[in-house]
């Protein structure tokens, strides 16, 4: 017969562990500051998702006519719009996108 230890559970973070914060006031804030993110997140990771699959749509269709997967001008204005928006890391940003949409070049 084997014995089952106890299972070990840690205790509960206070809300300062948790986010950081020095008042309850502040850790109030930031909890419900992190669940906006969180909710951001979810989304821009969804529309991500439905970038690459019209993306996919496009590549196909070009590579089914005789074309080639990637459109570099394509590419450098999109890279030029995330840049003008966001500056620098609007650039690593759009390049993260496209190698998600089309592989790495
Ligand atoms: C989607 C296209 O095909 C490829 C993927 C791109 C993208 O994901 O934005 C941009 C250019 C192409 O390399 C397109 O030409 O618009």
């Amino acid at each position: 017969m084997t014995s089952t230890a106890p299972a070990k559970t840690a205790p509960a973070k206070t809300a300062a562990e948790k986010t950081g914060a020095h008042t309850e006031e502040a850790a109030a804030l930031i909890d419900d500051a992190r669940a906006r993110i969180d909710t951001l997140d979810d989304r821009i990771i969804g529309l991500v998702q439905e970038r690459m699959a019209v993306s996919a749509v496009i590549q196909e269709a070009r590579i089914t006519s005789g074309g080639r997967r990637i459109s570099l001008s394509r590419e450098m204005e999109i890279l030029a719009s995330y840049r003008d928006a966001l500056g620098r890391p609007g650039t690593s940003l759009a390049m993260t996108l496209l190698e998600l949409c089309r592989g790495r070049a």
